[in-house]
């Protein structure tokens, strides 16, 4: 964390200008690519200084906390942070959020149920220019609802035939795994890009396999097509991530989880490639070689409800690639990633020991509070529950324990300026200004 003269920067609540600069996750950043977290949130619950996250490095953020106090909330104040950077920082970063619960379209709307809120904070309500993508076979559903979005796809040959098998929960030895591996290898062999009909025509072509495991073979390709997520040619990566833009894969319409986390591995496989080039390219220039190549930004990825990705106790299809490259080698090549979870006992135990900044919200569940504390690092002076203990119940509140400074803080995180869409819905009905303060729960004295 570092300490600077805040005077330069936005005041901490309350025109108070006379207060330290404190930068979360980056020991040397003189000021710039500052994300605005919140401030500072004292014993007696009185507001402090401001607090900002560093974006000039990559960083693994890990947000948890029970349902409803504050998760997707944070990780939208993040996202806004990132698109309201100045240029040229913005312009040299992409986000994308893994939007399973289908929320974050809303972040095109400014957030006017906060406007007092927000005026006590000195912000202003504002929306962000997002781009949502959804599968390509649900374009017009969301049409039809009036929310515009852009289709996309994965390319159907970058699954494996053991992918498939796992992907459908088709023993990978049984005759018809055997028949799916068979038929998807012989595809993946010849090179080309191949549709689904190649896929069906390849299964009725296979002489080894018999006509009911074929029959079965092809209904679970109907299936899929059905989907909507795979085509024969897929999304380009750069269509879906291009600098000083915030996208939104609304994945909330896939129902199987094995399905999401395919997708979710085959994305996070390809940001990782394709940032490891753009690093090449980076020293190249660095080095004084002229190059025109475009380099892909440094990539922000945001993943809501990180248990169905990184499940503790086993495998999912994106544990590898999420795991190996990106939380434990995306610094390299400038991968950063915020990982989401209402249950850290449920996620795989290298998420909490690889992340660099760990946001925790309230959290009562004593198996949650100890798969926390199992990894808690020896600089905290106090356990994790008598922390959690003094920062209460306010929704919103939260505790940052930041690796680079070895340091834990208790902030309350800043209102949206977004509209945010995965509050409650009320049963009086939609929100109306105001309401919204009073469920937060903030004592008055403080909003
Ligand atoms: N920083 C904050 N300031 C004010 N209100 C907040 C803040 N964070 C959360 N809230 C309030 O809490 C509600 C629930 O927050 P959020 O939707 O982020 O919950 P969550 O932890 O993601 O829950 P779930 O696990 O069910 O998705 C929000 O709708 C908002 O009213």
């Amino acid at each position: 964390m570092s300490e600077r003269e805040n005077k330069d920067f936005r005041p901490a609540f309350g025109r108070k200008f006379n207060v330290t600069l404190r930068v979360l996750g980056n020991e040397e950043n003189a000021g710039e690519g500052l994300l605005f977290l919140g401030n500072y949130m004292a014993l007696d619950h009185s507001r402090g200084a401001a607090v900002y996250l560093d974006a000039l490095k990559p960083h693994a953020i890990l947000i948890c906390g029970k349902r409803g106090y504050g998760k997707s909330y944070t990780m939208g104040c993040i996202l806004e942070e990132l698109a309201f950077l100045p240029e040229p920082i913005k312009g040299n970063l992409g986000s994308l959020i893994i939007d399973t619960m289908g929320i974050f379209w809303t972040m095109r709307n400014p957030n006017i149920s906060e406007a007092v809120r927000l005026k006590n904070w000195e912000l202003t309500p504002s929306g962000l220019g997002i781009e949502v993508f959804v599968p390509a076979g649900k374009v017009d559903a969301y049409e039809k609802r009036n929310i515009g979005v852009k289709p996309f796809s994965i390319s159907i040959r970058e699954l494996s035939g053991s992918q498939w098998c796992r992907t459908l929960r088709i023993e990978e030895v049984s005759p018809l795994g055997i028949l799916l591996v068979r038929t998807i290898e012989s595809l993946r062999e010849k090179g080309d890009p191949y549709s689904f009909e190649d896929v069906i025509n390849e299964i009725f072509l296979d002489s080894r396999s018999d006509s009911a495991s074929k029959g079965a073979a092809e209904n679970y390709f109907r299936a899929v097509k059905s989907w909507g997520l795979f085509s024969k040619e897929g999304t380009s990566i750069s269509e879906l991530i291009t600098g000083g833009r915030t996208t939104v894969l609304d994945v909330s319409t896939l129902e199987n989880e094995n399905v999401c986390a395919a997708a979710v591995s085959i994305l996070a496989g390809r940001l990782y490639e394709e940032r490891l080039e753009a690093r090449r390219i980076y020293e190249k220039k660095q080095m004084g070689e002229k190059l025109e190549d475009k380099e892909f930004p440094l990539v922000w990825l945001f993943i809501d409800e990180a248990h169905i990705f990184l499940p503790a106790g086993r495998e999912s299809l994106a544990s590898e690639v999420l795991i190996n490259r990106c939380l434990r080698q995306g610094r390299q090549p400038g991968l950063s990633l915020v990982l989401a979870t209402q249950r850290p006992a449920s996620l795989h135990p290298d998420v909490v020991s690889q992340s660099d900044l760990l946001i925790c919200h309230r959290l009562t569940s004593s198996d949650d509070i100890l798969a926390l504390e199992t990894s808690r690092p020896l600089y905290m002076q106090e356990n994790l529950r008598a922390y959690l203990k003094k920062m209460g119940s306010e929704r919103g509140a939260a505790l940052i324990v930041d690796d680079h400074s070895e340091s834990v803080h208790m902030v309350r995180i800043r209102p949206r300026r977004s509209w945010h869409g995965g509050g409650e819905p009320n049963a009086l009905g939609p929100c109306k200004e105001g309401r919204e303060e009073t469920k937060t729960q903030v004592p008055e004295q403080f909003t």
